[in-house]
């Protein structure tokens, strides 16, 4: 599904990212962790052509990124909140993304409904714009958002981050799921070990930009995790 190659990103004369190879194939759900300042994110936003890379390219289908749209009908995201329309409510928002994909508001319903649990009763008709959200509230309309296109390829961002214990638990089932009934391939960046290697068959540790691990994951992993980022 993705591959990236001799992939290098440049800041203030430091390689933040520097990764010769790394390959994501389709129905996999890879897990990226790494300390603050790893490169994930910077490594999400090249995957997403929302950062150019220094050097290399990433490839999704066989198309590089940078030059084709093709890659964004099948894909679906959440980094931050600079993915939200922050003056719209949630069903205003909802409906744009809806139109964009040519969804019906029946759709919309039916694709929402695995989401009812992890909103709580937060999130839809609250008469209130995104902006005035808590920061997880946020998060759930962003990966609802991200989920309403059913696309083949997701990528979250720190997706447990800012929630509850409940929720977590909550969207990592619904992960789950999804990976289950629907092969949905996955990237998924976080700091919770014990979700990410829940949710995710393969696990790659980033350090100062370079992969240096890269594992499946068996039932010794979080232990594996646990004393590499134990210093
Ligand atoms: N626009 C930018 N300009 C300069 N440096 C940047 C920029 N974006 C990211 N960096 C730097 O690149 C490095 C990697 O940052 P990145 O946000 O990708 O790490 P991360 O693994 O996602 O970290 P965290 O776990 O803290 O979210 C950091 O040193 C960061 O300061």
């Amino acid at each position: 599904m993705l591959t990236i190659k001799d992939l290098q990103k440049v800041y203030n004369g430091t390689a933040v990212v520097q990764l010769p190879e790394l390959l994501v194939n389709t129905g996999e759900a890879v897990g990226v962790v790494g300390n603050n300042g790893a490169g994930k994110t910077t490594l999400f936003r090249m995957l997403l052509d929302l950062v150019r890379p220094s050097k290399g390219q990433v490839h999704s289908k066989g198309t590089n990124v940078a030059l084709s749209e093709d890659w964004k009908t099948y894909t679906g995201s959440y980094l931050d909140e600079g993915f939200l329309i922050d003056y719209l409510t949630v069903e205003e928002y909802f409906k744009f993304i809806a139109d964009l994909n040519g969804l019906s508001q029946g759709d919309v319903l039916e694709r929402l409904e695995p989401f009812h649990d992890l909103f709580n009763g937060e999130v839809l008709q609250q008469r209130k714009y995104i902006r005035d959200f808590s920061k997880g509230n946020q998060k759930k309309i962003g990966i609802a958002a991200a989920l309403l296109s059913n696309p083949e390829l997701l990528i979250l961002d720190e997706p447990f981050a800012n929630l509850d214990p409940s929720s977590q638990i909550r969207l990592k089932n619904l992960l789950k799921k999804l990976r289950q009934e629907r092969q949905m391939t996955m990237l998924i960046s976080s700091h919770d070990l014990n979700h990410v290697i829940e949710v995710c068959e393969r696990i790659v540790i980033l350090e100062k930009g370079q992969l240096v691990q890269d594992m499946q994951t068996t039932e010794n992993t979080l232990q594996a995790l646990e004393a590499y980022f134990t210093v």
